[in-house]
């Protein structure tokens, strides 16, 4: 119902932020020439979501290491060759996940249309797909982003921010790409749903920046549980969490340590209200997270989303159309990839 909603508010939101902006794309690009592009990747992730859910988190967060750098353009999907070093081996990129849930959908689509789709189309839909399976809200889309024909592992490691940024540095840094506190608080809600490990957030358990005390932004309760979960000295422990956090299963990802599962999301509660509810209670994972909750204007943002699924779920859809829509190449730049992971 929600998610039905706020679809209608978004569209119409829609079509005067993007139209302006983003004349090369267009509603439906595919039409004429792989009409059924959208609903095979919509019905591919949906049969791969049904066997492994951990796709939908892994998808969400591939479109954000994409569009991030260099704009939405698959620059991320490109593996390492003669020519490319690959953005896959930035150090902020080391347990990004799903390429090979991109493969399949990818194989799926030439299938349809040899040669038509792009990669980077592929994962602006697949995510849109993904945030409705974790249940957020659609978001309508153009189509018709072409394929990079090169990697940028530089601007990967130096500008995909860090999970210990502070609040001044992660507005700047979502600044650059033409987000404002609202947006970036918004976006920050897709840490409602997937799996972060506790290398990212241990630094905060027990000696927080050099201060032998943990970041005293933590909850007392929620620190006992934290580091009884990622306890390094039984990493395959897994005690019990809150009730709203559950211990995450052995991870995909190439991280053989422990983590939390963001369990938040589900069409009861709504997509992101537990996130920044958690974050009022000193339950955030990340410090990144957690700072959301020290600037006046971006604690605003927290506590409206805290108390107003809707309002959330509007604002998280049209952020995630603007992070889809970033920098994107259109004909005649760029191309469309045959494989994800090579340059044709
Ligand atoms: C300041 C910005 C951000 C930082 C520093 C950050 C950092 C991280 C880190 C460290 C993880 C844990 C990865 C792991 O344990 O393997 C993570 C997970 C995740 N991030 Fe972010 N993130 C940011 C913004 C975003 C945005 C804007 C999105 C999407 C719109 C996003 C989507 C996700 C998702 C869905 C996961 C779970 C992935 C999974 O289960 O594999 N993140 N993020």
């Amino acid at each position: 119902e929600i998610n039905k909603k706020y679809s209608f508010q978004i569209a119409a939101d829609f079509d005067t932020r993007v139209n302006n902006l983003h004349q090369r794309l267009r509603y439906d690009y595919y039409n004429e020439s792989c009409p059924l592009a959208e609903q095979i990747i919509r019905s591919t992730v949906r049969e791969l979501y049904d066997s492994r859910p951990d796709v939908a988190p892994a998808l969400l967060r591939l479109v954000f290491h994409d569009c991030f750098v260099e704009g939405c353009d698959a620059s991320i999907l490109l593996d390492s060759d003669d020519d490319i070093e690959s953005e896959k081996e930035a150090p902020p990129n080391e347990s990004l996940r799903g390429y090979d849930v991109i493969d399949i959908i990818k194989s799926e689509v030439e299938e349809a249309c040899p040669g038509i789709v792009s990669c980077a189309d592929i994962i602006v839909l697949a995510a849109r797909e993904s945030v409705l399976m974790a249940g957020g809200p659609f978001y309508p889309l153009f189509t018709g982003r072409r394929d990079s024909m090169d990697s940028f592992i530089e601007i990967a490691t130096y500008e995909l921010p860090s999970p210990q940024d502070d609040l001044s540095k992660t507005i700047e840094s979502f600044a650059t790409r033409g987000f404002d506190e609202r947006e970036t608080v918004s976006l920050l809600g897709a840490h409602s749903t997937g799996t972060i490990h506790c290398n990212f957030f241990s630094n905060r358990l027990y000696n927080f920046s050099g201060t032998d005390v943990p970041d005293p932004s933590i909850d007392t309760e929620f620190l006992d549980i934290l580091r009884s979960k990622c306890n390094t000295s039984n990493p395959t422990s897994a005690p019990s969490a809150s009730p709203s956090l559950s211990p995450s299963p052995s991870s995909a990802a190439s991280f053989h340590n422990p983590g939390m599962k963001m369990d938040y999301e589900g069409p009861r509660t709504g997509f992101g209200t537990l996130y920044y509810r958690s974050l009022l209670q000193g339950k955030g994972l990340l410090f990144v997270d957690q700072q959301l909750t020290a600037g006046e204007d971006t604690e605003t943002w927290v506590r409206a989303y805290a108390s107003d699924v809707s309002l959330f779920q509007r604002d998280f859809g049209l952020t995630m159309i603007k992070l889809s829509n970033l920098q994107v190449l259109t004909t005649p730049a760029g191309q469309v990839r045959l494989n994800c992971r090579k340059v044709n």
